[in-house]
């Protein structure tokens, strides 16, 4: 049987919970680096180590790091963590808007020989998008279409909680990169699908909907080779509405391929 593979979780939270629920057990061994002070930490299952530092987690040497913290966690630690040849996966996709953050992460990945994996997360058609890269007159449409829920705090600091309950709302239209610096914990998705089809190719629109069925998706392409669109009606992580439960089995799904011997 294959040795575990070593799994170092950057913060505790909906998603990394899932993975490890999914995961622990199951070849894999765990550690999770928290920020000090983390109320996480009184929760952490028996048999996950508790990091405090990067230097920690750097030391506890995992095959792979998997950060599900948020966009500051990425630069506060993946650049060390490929440079150190380890390879990792982020959710928190939408840090990747910030040009000279990227270049870091190449500049590291190449000096490790690591690779940053970026994982389709709430949506999937990476691959058709990322074919549509190769053809210059491809254009893609992104629609990030959810419930009130999943906008608390942006539309109570808009003033826009009570109007909201009643009607549809488009809070953004534009650049992928914009969507993300506005809404960093509910855009990752459209830097996501940036990176694979290119930045010009995408317009992003993002709409609160009272009648929307759940954290809802839509891609729609077009291009010399064909058109597509893609939907996806998500259901909402139990515990954060935003999240939609669907992106921990998506990096799970990404944390496998990683190790499998045919990856799919
Ligand atoms: N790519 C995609 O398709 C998707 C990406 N996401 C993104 O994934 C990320 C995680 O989402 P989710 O699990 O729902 O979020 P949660 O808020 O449920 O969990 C995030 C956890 O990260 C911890 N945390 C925050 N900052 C740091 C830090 N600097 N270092 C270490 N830990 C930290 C917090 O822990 P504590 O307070 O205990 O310290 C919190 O428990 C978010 O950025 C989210 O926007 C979400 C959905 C889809
Ligand atoms: O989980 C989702 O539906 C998408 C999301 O939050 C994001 O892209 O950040």
């Amino acid at each position: 049987m294959a040795s575990e593979r070593r799994l170092a979780l950057i913060g505790f939270g909906t998603i990394a919970r899932d993975i490890h629920a999914r995961l622990g057990g199951d070849g894999f061994a765990f550690a999770c680096l928290l920020r000090p002070g983390s109320p996480s930490r009184a929760s952490l299952p028996a048999g996950v180590a508790a990091l405090d530092s990067l230097g920690d987690l750097l030391a506890w040497r995992p095959d792979l790091v998997v950060e599900a913290a948020g966009h500051a966690a990425i630069a506060e630690t993946l650049p060390q963590v490929l440079a150190a040849g380890i390879p990792a996966l982020p959710a928190s996709t939408g840090a990747l808007a910030d040009n000279a953050l990227l270049l870091r992460l190449a500049e590291a990945a190449q000096a490790g020989n690591a690779r940053l994996i970026v994982p389709s997360g709430a949506v999937g058609g990476l691959d058709y998008l990322a074919a549509l890269r190769e053809t210059p007159d491809a254009k893609v449409r992104y629609t990030s279409r959810k419930p009130p829920a999943a906008w608390g705090p942006e539309l109570a600091a808009a003033g826009l909680a009570e109007k909201a309950a009643q009607a549809e709302i488009v809070l953004y239209e534009g650049a992928a990169r914009e969507a993300a610096r506005r809404y960093p914990k509910n855009l990752n998705v459209g830097l996501t699908i940036a990176l694979a089809v290119g930045h010009d190719r995408l317009s992003v629109r993002i709409v609160s909907d009272p009648a929307a069925a759940g954290n809802t998706h839509e891609i729609e392409a077009t291009s010399a080779l064909g058109t597509a669109r893609l939907s996806f009606v998500n259901l909402p992580s139990p515990t954060n509405p935003k999240t939609s439960a669907l992106t921990a089995a998506s990096l799970t799904a990404a944390i496998r391929r990683q190790f499998d011997r045919i990856a799919v």
